[in-house]
């Protein structure tokens, strides 16, 4: 394909090669982690973060060294508050909580419009605590615990890949579970309304829509989209993002597939991720028993979306159901093959979890030695990266990213 007709963004599978992603430096929002909310801002530990900061460094400069453009989260939302009116949606969308009441709200609100858009985006990625507020000492304000947040941190906006979704040429904002987790997408839903760069840009989905998370969402190959639904998306979120995708003409067939509701498979992306347009790494424990839902479109998909009628076939073992609808023969699993303990270790230290820069490229933590040994015994080129501290919030390579441009592979 020549370049003056390459699509500026999209995807249309996990591995065509990577041109531009989008990732979050770990910043001052992770300093916000004690021993006393790590479980509620979903994290396993405490994070040593400046640590964690030169392993995400290597991570980019991996990526980097291989012609990936690398975006950061908070350079474009720094530049999308340049705007004065998504400066005020941002604004105006941190301080909804009820929590708040109306004084410390107004107060907030005016003392944040002074904010330099630089200032503004550590506000809204790293919170704001009650001690920190030096005016507005109100009722609220004096009953409020010193330590308690007026505005959340959001340490897990270091796993981009769950806030957005690119499938083709259009971008879905997701709509996130977790509490902790639910403002990620009023940031990425800024960035990708207002920045410059994504002028035009089609979407579909959306954080107000039933939840659906990017880390369940893994493009198999053009026109077949599989979903996670587990802890975090929900049959209704795959429904929605199913007739929505069909509706744009993004998809053919979508793949429900139940997964285990439990912190250790949160996303369908923890137990298997594609690094060839037809091999898998999965997670050998639920190899045998992950299985899938065919839904395809029922008659005019030009219909309006609501109209749009749902075929979902009976359910059948994941791997028969994904190639079936690539229209490939197999869909190969890499067979890590592992003892059951050493996989279910990997698996937690998202081994599994890998993002390809092309086909049999594939990004993976350094630390999970049996998996990465097998993956190139399978012909996978591993670019093994640190995750130490990095991997204290449950997740890896293809968490830590949003693929925002890929070569086509179809
Ligand atoms: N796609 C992913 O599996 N993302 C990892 C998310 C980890 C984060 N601490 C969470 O619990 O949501």
């Amino acid at each position: 394909m020549s370049d003056d007709v390459r699509p500026v963004h999209g995807a249309d599978s996990e591995v065509g090669r990577l041109r531009t992603v989008m990732l979050h430096r770990p910043g001052p929002e992770l300093k916000r982690l004690t021993p006393r909310n790590n479980d509620k801002l979903l994290f396993d530990g405490i994070p040593w973060v400046s640590r964690a900061q030169e392993e995400h460094d290597a991570f980019a400069a991996a990526l980097r060294e291989r012609d990936v453009e690398v975006l950061y989260l908070t350079e474009l939302l720094t530049k999308t508050l340049e705007d004065p009116q998504a400066r005020g949606h941002a604004i105006t969308s941190a301080l909804t909580g009820l929590h708040l009441g109306d004084t410390l709200r107004a107060y907030l609100g005016h003392a944040l419009a002074d904010a330099s858009p630089a200032e503004l985006t550590e506000v809204l990625t790293a919170g704001i605590r009650n001690d920190e507020v030096r005016g507005g000492h109100g009722l609220v304000t004096s009953l409020l615990a010193p330590d308690d947040f007026l505005v959340d941190p959001l340490p897990n906006l270091l796993f981009t890949r769950d806030s957005s979704v690119w499938v083709r040429d259009r971008v879905a904002v997701t709509s996130l579970a977790m509490p902790a987790r639910a403002r990620e997408t009023q940031l990425t839903e800024l960035i990708y309304t207002r920045h410059p760069r994504f002028a035009g840009t089609r979407r579909f989905h959306g954080w107000h829509n039933e939840y659906v998370e990017g880390g369940d969402v893994l493009l198999l190959g053009p026109g077949v989209v599989a979903v996670g639904v587990g802890e975090r998306s929900t049959p209704a979120g795959v429904e929605r993002l199913a007739r929505q995708a069909f509706h744009a003409g993004l998809a053919h067939t979508v793949l429900a597939v139940p997964i285990a509701q439990e912190r250790a498979t949160m996303h369908l992306d923890t137990v298997c991720t594609m690094v060839d347009v037809d091999k898998i790494v999965m997670y050998p424990n639920v190899a045998d028993s992950l299985r899938a839902y065919a839904v395809t479109p029922r008659g005019d998909v030009g219909a309006g979306e609501a109209e749009l009628e749902l075929a979902v076939a009976p359910p059948e073992p994941f791997l028969v159901a994904a190639a079936k609808a690539m229209g490939i023969d197999t869909l190969q699993q890499i067979d890590t093959g592992l003892d059951p303990v050493t996989a279910e270790r990997e698996q937690w230290d998202d081994g599994n979890n890998t993002l390809a820069l092309a086909p049999r490229v594939a990004v993976a933590y350094e630390r999970n030695d049996e998996t990465n040994d097998r993956l190139e015994a399978a012909g996978i080129e591993v670019v093994r990266i640190a995750g130490s501290e990095l991997g204290s919030g449950r997740g890896g390579p293809r968490c830590m990213s949003c693929p925002v441009l890929r070569d086509p592979v179809g």
